[in-house]
């Protein structure tokens, strides 16, 4: 049986957020001296923390939040393809790849290798790339970046055109260790039922 490969980010103290976003914190709210039988955490933190989910919520009112999502979408054969050189990802940049059949893809650009700091630039997603890939059936886009559209974007443009397709994000994957090709992929959100996104452990097991 292969082994599960972690591709979730590490959360831990220090660990780069959104600017402006609440930092990621652990500490302890009692310890086991002061308790007397044991150690309690407590954390704070952004639902875009590290590697997470976004629920459409996150830029629609109207939208779903994270305990409505359906856990099937998160969990379920993936195939990982590598795009290294794109400015941008498109139509055109995904021509040479096949995706026939897939419903959960996740894409490897490796443009966000120091992860002990938030990148400046990353290649968005072209709002086209929605019907592109809602025409081959992708329900789940997952990426090895913090966001689907331009870190400064104010309209998120392709965050709305993939919902306008039914295509659910996944962002800040890690991937530089995965090869090409299709793995059986866990992601599950927490329970949050208000939510408008929730960290998740993402995982990847070859086929
Ligand atoms: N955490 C934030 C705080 C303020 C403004 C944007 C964000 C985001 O996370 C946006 C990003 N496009 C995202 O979906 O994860
Ligand atoms: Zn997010
Ligand atoms: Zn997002």
């Amino acid at each position: 049986m292969m082994k599960w490969m972690d591709i979730s980010q590490p959360l831990t103290n220090g660990m780069p957020g959104w600017p402006g976003d609440t930092p990621f914190t652990f500490e302890l709210s009692c310890t086991k001296e002061e308790s007397g039988s044991v150690n309690v955490g407590k954390l704070t933190l952004s639902t875009h923390t590290g590697t997470h989910i976004d629920a459409p919520y996150h830029f629609d009112n109207k939208g779903q939040r994270v305990l409505q999502l359906e856990p099937d979408r998160y969990v379920g054969i993936a195939r990982v393809i590598y795009l290294p050189d794109a400015n941008a990802i498109g139509p055109d940049e995904l021509k040479g790849v096949e995706l026939k059949g897939v419903s959960r893809l996740l894409i490897r650009t490796d443009t966000w290798l120091d992860r002990s700091r938030f990148p400046e630039k990353i290649p968005p997603l072209k709002p086209e790339v929605a019907l592109y890939l809602a025409a081959q059936g992708v329900k789940l886009i997952g990426l090895d970046l913090p966001s689907v559209d331009p870190l400064d974007s104010k309209t998120l443009l392709t965050h709305h055109a993939l919902h306008q397709e039914d295509i659910h994000i996944l962002e800040g994957v890690v991937l530089d260790q995965v090869q090409p090709g299709d793995y059986e992929l866990i992601a599950l959100p927490l329970p949050l039922v208000d939510a408008d996104g929730s960290p998740v452990r993402a995982m990847l097991r070859p086929l």
